[in-house]
C-alpha cells in the first residue's frame, strides 16, 4: 500500500524492517498457547508475525481505510479477529492476554492506563512508545524522571526498557526515536496486598505536588503535622523522587494516613 496517505491524527508512523520484526519476535516470546491483543495494526507489520506464532490475535484498528487491505492480507488466518473500532471505546475481552503493539503515541498514557485497569485479563504488555516516554515509564526510584506515573507503573507492573528503535525505522520518519518496552503485570499483587491503592495514590499525589520542594515541605503544605513528619522521615532534605514504594508505604503507615 505504498500510495496510502498516512494520517497524522491517528499517529500513523508505520514500520517495515525484517531485522526489527525479528528483534521484536525474539523478546515477545509467543507460542501456540498465547492469546494476543494488538492496538493499531496499520498495514499489518506486526500482525503477520503474531498470527504466525500465536494461538489467537484480536486487533483494534480505528482507521476504516486500512480495514479492507488487512482483511485481504490475512484472509487465510482463522486465528484473527479484526475490530474496526477506537480501542479507547472498546471492551477488552479475554484472559492471560499478551499485548503486542506499536501504539499510536498521541494516546500513549490513556492506552497504558486502560491496559493496567484491565490487569485481571492481561499478563504482559509489549509496546513501542516514544523513547523519552519509555525512559519515564521504566525509570527506577532515583533521579528527575521519577513522577507519580513511575509509582503508578511500578505499583501494578514490573517495567523493562527492552531496546531503542531509531526514528529511521518508521515511515513517515517522526521527529523522535522510539523504544520497545515490557510491562509485566504483578500477578502477586505485591503492593495491593500491602496498602489500599486509593490511599497510596492519594498520598503520592500530595508528596509530588511540587517537584522542586522537599518531601517534608510538600507534606506540611498538605496539612501533615510537622513533628509527626520529623519522627517518620530520617532525612528532611529528601525529595519525593528518592523514595521507593516500600519506603512510601512505611511512611504512610507511620503517619497513620487513612483518609483520601
Ligand atoms: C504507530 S501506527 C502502527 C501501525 C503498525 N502496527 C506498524 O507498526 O506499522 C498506529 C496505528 O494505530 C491506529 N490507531 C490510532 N488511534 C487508534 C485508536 N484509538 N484505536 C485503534 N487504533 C488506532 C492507527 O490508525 C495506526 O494504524
Amino acid at each position: 500500500m505504498s500510495s496510502y496517505k498516512h494520517k497524522k491524527k491517528y499517529g500513523q508512523n508505520f514500520l517495515d524492517s525484517k531485522e526489527l520484526l525479528e528483534k521484536i519476535k525474539n523478546v515477545v516470546n509467543l507460542n501456540k498457547d498465547t492469546t494476543v491483543l494488538e492496538i493499531g495494526p496499520g498495514e499489518g507489520y506486526l500482525t503477520s508475525m503474531i498470527l504466525e506464532n500465536a494461538k489467537f490475535l484480536t486487533s483494534y484498528e480505528i482507521d476504516s481505510d486500512l480495514i479492507s487491505n488487512l482483511e485481504k492480507k490475512f484472509k487465510k488466518y482463522d486465528n484473527f479477529k479484526l475490530i474496526n473500532e477506537d480501542f479507547m471505546l472498546s471492551d477488552i475481552v479475554g484472559e492471560n492476554l499478551k499485548v503486542v503493539a506499536n501504539i499510536p503515541y498521541y494516546i500513549t498514557t490513556p492506552i497504558v492506563e486502560k491496559l493496567i485497569e484491565n490487569k485481571e485479563k492481561i499478563d504482559e504488555i509489549y509496546i513501542m512508545v516514544q523513547k523519552e516516554v519509555a525512559i519515564r515509564l521504566c525509570t527506577e526510584f532515583s533521579g528527575s524522571d521519577v513522577s507519580t506515573l513511575t509509582h503508578y507503573i511500578r505499583y501494578y507492573t514490573i517495567p523493562e526498557y527492552l531496546f531503542t528503535v531509531e526514528k529511521e525505522y518508521f515511515n513517515p520518519i517522526p521527529k523522535v526515536d522510539s523504544a520497545f518496552i515490557k510491562l509485566k503485570i504483578r500477578k502477586d499483587r505485591k503492593y495491593e496486598n500491602m496498602i489500599d491503592e486509593k490511599i497510596y495514590f492519594s498520598f503520592i499525589k500530595k508528596a509530588f505536588s511540587q517537584k522542586r520542594k522537599t518531601l517534608i515541605n510538600n507534606l506540611k503544605k498538605a496539612g501533615f503535622d510537622k513533628e509527626e513528619l520529623e519522627k517518620n522521615l530520617v532525612n528532611d532534605k529528601i525529595r519525593a523522587e528518592e523514595l521507593s514504594i516500600e519506603q512510601f508505604i512505611d511512611l504512610i503507615k507511620g503517619l497513620k494516613y487513612d483518609r483520601l
